[in-house]
């Protein structure tokens, strides 16, 4: 008898290859600048070349993919803005308006909506891919957020969306009135923080909503006590879009391609992935460190370091395509900055 709520996850392999690490480092170490002089960019050079398995770092075809889905816990009171802007602000998507398609336009992303279980149905739109796992996720404060079933067919939704996209480079970003609030829970759980350390305000709670938020989110914690393994606390604790956003990147890092991660939520749905599959680590660049309370506990945990640090609590992928131009200035400074020989400048003095 086939089981179709088996998980089929793709192949990923780690990208660590200590010959070509030695090249590019030493192509890197090379140029004409003090050892180390360009950071951050050094390492993500790096890791580019790794992913891209050569000493040239090139991009084509980049992809924005962004996922819209509802949230049952949304009936707690938890988010600042009603439901129903999930859909509203999925029509201003589709319609070119929202803060993504401006950031999407100017650095040339091709922008994809997926209709992950936004409640109400959505008309056909050429940008809207139509992947429906549910009309929004059961309260996850009275028992698991989706079935087991739903959570790997939301995974495999996603891995499917990836496969069907051209170019070597994905986006990931989201849309989901009240999803701060799935992605706390799954960091509580999954990095084993305390609740209290990783709720934040997400769309602007004032401070006695706060409070409201966080013994909402203690109740729901305190309910699936005893769920630990991966697949369940997504089940659990999550949403359909974290699930197709998790599913998106294990299958992005199967085909090698280079993962943008976005703030708090896209963070939550890759701390999924790499509960999944640790090599996918190797894959995400993290593009900046969000307001929300809790992002960067997140991203020590996965002992990321982020691009960009701008105060941003948005969401939607924006943080990820803000942090598009260091990867191609990566890319640049390691195909067209001279070495100390090309350039014939003298080197370190030996003192
Ligand atoms: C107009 C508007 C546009 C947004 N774009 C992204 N979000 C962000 O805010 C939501 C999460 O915050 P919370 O958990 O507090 O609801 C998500 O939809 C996220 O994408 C938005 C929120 C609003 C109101
Ligand atoms: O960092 C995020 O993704 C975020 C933070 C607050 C609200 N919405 C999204």
């Amino acid at each position: 008898m086939t089981d179709n709520t088996a998980l089929l996850l793709p192949a990923i392999e780690a990208t660590a290859d200590a010959a070509l690490a030695a090249r590019l480092q030493h192509l890197i170490d090379h140029k004409t600048k003090p050892l180390g002089a360009l950071g951050q960019l050094e390492t993500l050079a790096l890791q580019l070349g790794l992913i891209q398995r050569s000493e040239t770092i090139r991009f084509y075809a980049p992809q924005m993919v962004v996922f819209a889905a509802d949230h049952g816990i949304a009936s707690e009171g938890v988010s600042a803005f009603p439901q129903a802007v999930t859909l509203q602000m999925v029509g201003n998507m589709l319609a070119g308006g929202a803060a993504i398609n401006v950031f999407a336009r100017q650095h040339g992303f091709a922008l994809q909506v997926v209709d992950a279980g936004v409640a109400a149905e959505l008309a056909a739109h050429p940008q809207l891919l139509q992947r429906k796992i549910g009309a929004g996720t059961a309260n996850l404060c009275a028992g698991p957020a989706m079935s087991s079933a739903q959570a790997v067919q939301a995974i495999h939704a996603g891995m499917a969306v990836v496969k069907d996209l051209p170019g070597n480079v994905v986006a990931f970003g989201e849309m989901g009135i009240a999803n701060t609030s799935p992605a706390a829970l799954l960091l509580a759980r999954l990095a084993r923080l305390p609740i209290s350390e990783v709720v934040g305000r997400g769309t602007g709670l004032d401070d006695a909503q706060l409070v409201h938020k966080r013994s909402v989110l203690t109740r729901a914690l305190a309910h699936h006590a005893d769920v630990q393994e991966p697949l369940a606390v997504l089940a659990a604790l999550g949403g359909f879009e974290i699930a197709m956003m998790a599913g998106a990147m294990l299958q992005a890092a199967s085909e090698r391609r280079v993962v943008l991660v976005d703030g708090f939520i896209a963070g939550a749905a890759a701390l999924v992935a790499c509960a999944l599959l640790p090599a996918a680590k190797d894959y995400l660049v993290f593009c900046h460190c969000s307001a929300e309370r809790g992002h960067h506990l997140l991203l020590a945990h996965l002992q990321a370091t982020p691009l960009l640090n701008l105060d941003m609590r948005l969401g939607e992928g924006t943080g990820a395509l803000l942090a598009w131009p260091l990867l191609q200035s990566a890319s640049l400074f390691l195909a067209e900055m001279a070495s100390f020989d090309s350039a014939g400048v003298s080197g370190k003095t030996e003192i």
